[in-house]
Parts: structure tokens; sequence; C-alpha cells
């Protein structure tokens, strides 16, 4: 069941569904543009958001911004018919996926060579209702390489590269006036091309970057919408799970003894699963 919330005056969104994999769609509202970000997985998802808007009265959207290239961010792009932001390595990859011809052969070759992973396949025949045929792929036609500022009319959106593990392309929206952060699937995991990982000093980086807003609210597309307190909370833990890897390098057992000291977790005490989960992805990031 979608559900549709507007977070703020000037934010409208359509939360993440888990069983094809939509992320967070969301529309930025100025008093002369709409910036919406993010494309959606498909002509349906985009469809279900752009309904949505229409009912609520919104503008409907001017301008969009790719937050990374990944399909279930980027493949409901041609739906919207409109000028589409994306960083250069965005845009090279989506030309390269536009000049292909969809098809359930297509997608088997893609995951055959890493480029998408099994999860992402059937998610994908989720999604498209096993037609892997009614994928339409666009290139975003509006490219930048580090920032551009998007002027909505009393609303600036700051548009940034940062990179990553999770995809090379990815990029943060800053929605100035209401210190709220897009954070896109940034600071995820890698999940193509190989064992999942963290590469520590990209991830601390990547916090750095991060915490440097001094955000009020922070989105990550695949979440829901949270408190800079809630955010910190979460994310602490996994910044001090880096720190203890930059200290203990490949050496898990020394890491996760460290870590729990810092959480101060009893004997005995499970780590938190997604913590024992990340433990094995930042090994997998440490050079061999
Ligand atoms: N652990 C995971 C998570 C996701 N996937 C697939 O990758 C796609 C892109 O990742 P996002 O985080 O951008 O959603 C996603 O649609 C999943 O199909 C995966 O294979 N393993």
């Amino acid at each position: 069941m979608s559900e549709f919330e507007r977070i703020s005056e000037h934010i409208y969104v359509m939360h993440a569904e888990h069983d094809t994999d939509r992320p967070m769609l969301a529309a930025v509202v100025g008093h002369s543009r709409t910036l919406l970000i993010d494309g959606g997985n498909s002509a349906a998802h985009a469809a279900a958001f752009r309904e949505y808007l229409e009912k609520e009265g919104v503008r409907p959207p001017d301008v969009m911004v790719l937050t990374h290239h990944h399909w279930d961010h980027s493949f409901g792009l041609a739906e919207w018919s409109l000028p589409t932001i994306a960083q250069k390595k965005t845009a090279e990859i989506l030309r390269g996926f536009a000049e292909l011809k969809w098809n359930a052969d297509t997608v088997e070759r893609l995951v055959a060579e890493g480029t998408i992973s099994g999860r992402t396949q059937n998610d994908m025949l989720a999604e498209y209702e096993g037609d892997l045929t009614r994928i339409r792929v666009e290139e975003p036609n509006i490219v930048f390489e580090r920032f551009i500022d998007v002027h909505l009319g009393g609303l600036t959106c700051e548009i940034r590269y940062v990179g990553g593990d999770h995809a090379e392309d990815s990029c943060v929206v800053y929605v100035k006036e209401e210190g709220t952060l897009f954070l896109g699937d940034a600071l995820a995991q890698s999940v193509y091309g190989g064992p999942m990982k963290y590469t520590t000093g990209k991830f601390l980086a990547l916090l750095d970057t991060v915490f440097a807003y001094g955000a009020n609210v922070l989105v990550e597309s695949h979440g829901r919408p949270m408190s800079r307190e809630e955010f910190y909370g979460d994310v602490r833990r996994y910044e001090l799970l880096a720190r203890q890897v930059l200290r203990h390098g490949r050496n898990p057992e020394a890491v996760e003894h460290d870590l729990r000291a810092e959480l101060g977790l009893a004997e005995g005490e499970a780590l938190p699963e997604d913590l024992a989960e990340a433990i094995q992805y930042f090994m997998n990031g440490l050079d061999k």
C-alpha cells in the first residue's frame, strides 16, 4: 500500500516501498518551481506519485534530479518528460543503459557480469510484473560534476556530488531554507560488483560531509525522515564501528569486542544484526 506525506510546508513525499524496492520520491515546492527528487523505478511508480501531487493541488514538477543511477531511482524518468539533472557519471551510465534492448536476456547478462545483482533481477521482475521489455531508460539532459544549485522561488536546493561505496555517482540534495538533507542511498554499502562492502576512509569522509550540513531533518531513500538527533544516534554506531576497523584492521573479533564496549552492551547481549553485517562489509572493504 503506497504511503504519501507532506513532511514540511514545502516538501511532499511518496514513502519507500520494500516489496519491489521503490525508494522515496520527493517534490520540493517553491513559489515558482517544483523540483522532483528521483524519478522512481518504473512508469507505475512515477505515475502513483504524480497522481498524488495532482490530487493535492501541488504545482507539478518542473525539473528532476537523480541522486544516483541505480534502476530503482532512475527507470521512472521517462514517465515524467522533464528536464533531468544528473551527475556526469550518472548520465554516462544511463546513456549506456538507454542503448540496451531491455528484456529477460539482457537482465540475465547484466547479473552474470555483476552490473546488477540477482536481487535486482527479482525486484525488477516484481515491479514490471514479469515483463522486462516494459523497461524504458532515458538519459538525463542537464549534467554537472560537483555542485549545482536549483532556485525554486524562496527555496534553494543545493545538489552536491559525494560518491561513496553504494554508487560511485551518489549525490545529496540540501533544501537550504528548510534544513532538510536528502541523502539518496549515499551512506549504504556497495551492492553490485562483488561482495558488499564499506571502505572505511570513504565512509568516514562521507559522514564528515553529511555532519557539516548541520541539517535538522535527514532523509535516506529507503528509510523514514529522521530528526538530527535520531539520525546522529543511528549513524554514530556505524562511525564507532568504522573507527574500530581503522584501529584493528582485519580482526573482526577485536572490532566487535571494542564496539560492544563502546555501545555499552552487556555480556551475552547480541550485537544488533545490522552492525554484525556491517562488520563483514567493512572487512570486505579492506585492502587484500
Ligand atoms: N543488500 C542489497 C540491497 C539492494 N540490492 C539491490 O540493489 C538495488 C539498488 O540498491 P538500492 O539500495 O539503491 O535500492 C536494489 O534495487 C536491490 O535490487 C541488493 O542486491 N542487495
